[in-house]
């Protein structure tokens, strides 16, 4: 047994000879004979790029941890994405009435990698369009908004605030009449929930006839807003909902496929 090395008694809680020991021989060995190893494969100045080889070859690439790609990549990944979000799509004709042919997201939220796409499509959007600005909000429209907004704004790093539908919210709360495709209502916010110069970016899954749209983006002006813009999954462009809206409007998917 060497010098700082703990007995060794089988069948008894102790260590094992093969267990290195801090402070032990043994251990400056072990550390010393590193560091020259490390030294010969990395000599200075070549070991003060470790770091960047180890982040090149080892860690995860952009596109993995959510962070900007080259353009082109961007690109490709987001044409990529487009399709497998229209797979996830489905649609059922007469509802909620007569007429209408309802667009049904929730197949992209049963599936995690659809749930992955849409949220990474939203990303790359907005990471290549509005001149590198980020939303300090995002402002989701109840009710599918809500399924949408609260990722994409923990992926930027920015608040989540809701538009809800009269009644909902609690304390003061600025109010306003909207119609949509099918039905009219009434959106509110709570009246202390965007700060005057607050560059907010409004979400939702549909963009029909613009309605909903619009009235959320009137709640977030009153409060002094700045409207960066809209972003839907899906546009029914043939009900020129876009026409309605005096900020940009970002669609991923548009038509009834
Ligand atoms: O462009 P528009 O004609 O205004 O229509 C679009 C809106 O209609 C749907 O919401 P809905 O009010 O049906 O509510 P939900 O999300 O609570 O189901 C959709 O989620 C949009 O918010
Ligand atoms: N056709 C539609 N399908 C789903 N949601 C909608 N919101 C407004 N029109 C819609």
């Amino acid at each position: 047994m060497l010098l700082g090395e703990a007995p060794y008694v089988e069948g008894y809680l102790s260590y094992h000879p093969s267990v290195i020991l801090p402070f032990s021989p043994s251990f400056f060995l072990s550390f010393f004979f590193g560091l020259f190893a490390f030294y010969f494969f990395y000599p200075p100045p070549l070991h003060l790029l470790f770091p960047l080889i180890m982040s090149s070859s080892t860690l995860p690439d952009a596109s993995q941890v959510g962070l900007p790609a080259s353009d082109a990549s961007r690109a490709a990944e987001l044409a990529s994405l487009k399709v497998k979000l229209r797979a996830g799509l489905r649609q059922f004709p007469d509802f909620p009435s007569p007429g209408i042919l309802f667009e049904d997201i929730m197949p992209i939220f049963a599936d995690y990698t659809l749930h992955e796409a849409l949220i990474r499509s939203l990303e790359l959007h907005i990471l290549e369009n509005h001149g590198g600005q980020k939303p300090d909000v995002i402002v989701g429209l109840e009710a599918r908004g809500f399924l949408m907004g609260p990722s994409l704004a923990l992926r930027l790093g920015a608040s989540f605030v809701p538009v809800r539908k009269q009644g909902k919210l609690p304390g003061p709360c600025d109010t306003v009449a909207y119609e949509k495709e099918y039905g009219k209502d009434f959106f509110q916010m709570q009246s202390d929930a965007i700060k005057p110069g607050q560059k907010v970016l409004v979400i939702d899954d549909i963009i029909a006839t613009g309605g909903s749209a619009y009235a959320g983006g009137e709640l977030i002006q009153k409060m002094g807003g700045e409207l960066m813009g809209f972003i839907f999954l899906l546009e029914l462009e043939f009900l020129h909902g876009r026409d309605k809206l005096s900020a940009p409007v970002y669609t991923l998917l548009s038509g009834q496929a």
